[in-house]
């Protein structure tokens, strides 16, 4: 059977997490975590998806997706994305027979799927569509972002909207694959800033503000320490309810979303500095002290969490910065390793985080956006 397979990174949110939201600028880059899709077509009369990850296996008769697809919220063109509708939603919702209100947001990953699939997908035939990933899942790290550019780039792979590129895609087909994605996260995420299907559709490390990216040029290699509190928490409540709080009190929040872009700013320069003179101390105490302000920035916006503060202060007390990233209320932190930090400290500080139970591993950023493979290699990733 003829198989696609693609894969696209998680991404570090360095700065301006729920403040991009609100058209400020953040700063992100991808992780060397991924997602692997494979898509196979099968001589069956339905349409099979299989997340191991957050444990969904679901099929469909293709007449019965037909059926839903017929529907006038299906019609337009591949080639330019709409706006995900709350009515098209619906009807997906109850096809899936899924009910409005559930703070439970794994089942969207079929919502998405269904969405994309009734879009992107003009002839339907049968096939298998299986998704795994090495990114803990709702995380802060963008597992939605990476599932919905995988979904995108398979679904436009499948359609032959776009080629099956190993040497990659050109720029009008990542263009493509990312506002589809961006759909991907809105069915997920409910208003997304698309700040992480943009790095998991380009990769490497990219200044964000208001859907427009710009790649960032001038960056050293950053050395990080990713802490995983393991406290589950989603998105979409996350971002909902700072929306809650700041319409009731925008001239108290707006200040604060305002200074959390003055950070990503300076964080720019900085680093733009630490590329033409690395390791100048000055600038390694600038980054240091935005990544604590930052925190307490986040915190303040309510979508801190005691885990992320007790990273906090573990690594604060052996001399190292950290914050959360990605939408906070748990999940991830960072700790920023530089080179005049000692490795008895940075071991010391990974024994303490353990013993609370957290996960830490070292990581630098800045890889490779989404990526089309040889359906044998992803064979062996996937299982
Ligand atoms: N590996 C995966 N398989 C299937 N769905 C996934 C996977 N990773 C993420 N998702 C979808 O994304 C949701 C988590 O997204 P989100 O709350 O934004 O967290 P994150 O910070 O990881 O992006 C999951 O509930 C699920 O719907
Ligand atoms: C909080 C936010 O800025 C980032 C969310 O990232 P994640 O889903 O937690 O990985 C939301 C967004 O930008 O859409
Ligand atoms: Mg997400």
């Amino acid at each position: 059977m003829e198989s696609i397979c693609v894969s696209a990174p998680g991404k570090l949110i360095l700065h301006g997490e729920h403040a991009v939201v609100y058209g400020k600028v953040a700063l992100a880059a991808s992780l060397n975590l991924r997602s692997f899709l494979k898509l196979t077509f099968t001589s069956d009369d339905s349409i099979e998806v299989f997340l191991p990850d957050i444990d969904i296996h679901a099929s469909w008769k293709i007449k019965e997706l037909q059926s839903l697809f017929s529907s006038p919220h299906f019609n337009g063109d591949v080639q330019s994305p709409q706006e995900a509708n709350s009515d098209c939603l619906q009807l997906i919702r109850h096809f899936l027979s899924l009910s409005e209100d559930t703070h439970d947001t794994k089942p969207l990953a079929l919502v998405a799927f269904v969405y994309l699939l009734g879009h992107i997908t003009q002839k339907l035939s049968g096939m298998k569509v299986e998704l795994r990933s090495s990114l803990p899942t709702g995380a802060g790290l963008g597992s939605s972002a990476a599932f919905s550019t995988c979904l995108a780039a398979g679904l436009l792979v499948a359609s032959g909207s776009i080629k099956d590129s190993r040497l990659g895609w050109e720029e009008k087909e990542l263009d493509l694959i990312n506002k589809w994605a961006f759909q991907g996260e809105k069915v997920i995420h409910g208003r997304p800033s698309g700040i992480d299907n943009s790095v998991s559709t380009f990769g490497g490390a990219l200044c964000f503000q208001g859907g427009k990216i710009t790649p960032l040029e001038k960056v050293p290699k950053l050395d990080m320490m990713l802490v995983n509190t393991k406290v589950p928490r989603s998105t979409k409540i996350l971002v909902a309810g700072l929306r809650e709080r700041y319409e009731k009190y925008p001239d108290i929040y707006r200040p604060v979303i305002d200074s959390v872009e003055a950070i990503s700013v300076k964080c720019e320069e900085t680093l733009s500095h630490l590329n033409d003179v690395p390791n100048d101390p000055a600038m390694i105490q600038t980054l240091r002290d935005l990544i604590g302000l930052n925190h307490h920035h986040l915190n303040f916006l309510g979508v801190g969490h005691k885990s992320l503060d007790e990273v906090c202060s573990i690594c604060t007390e052996h001399g190292l910065s950290a914050k959360l990233t990605g939408a906070g209320g748990g999940g991830c932190a960072f700790c920023l390793i530089t080179k005049d930090d000692s490795p008895r400290a940075i071991a010391s500080v990974t024994e303490s985080l353990q013993k609370c139970g957290y996960e830490c591993w070292r990581t630098t950023v800045g890889g490779h956006g989404v990526k089309c493979h040889d359906p044998n290699e992803v064979i062996s990733q996937l299982n």
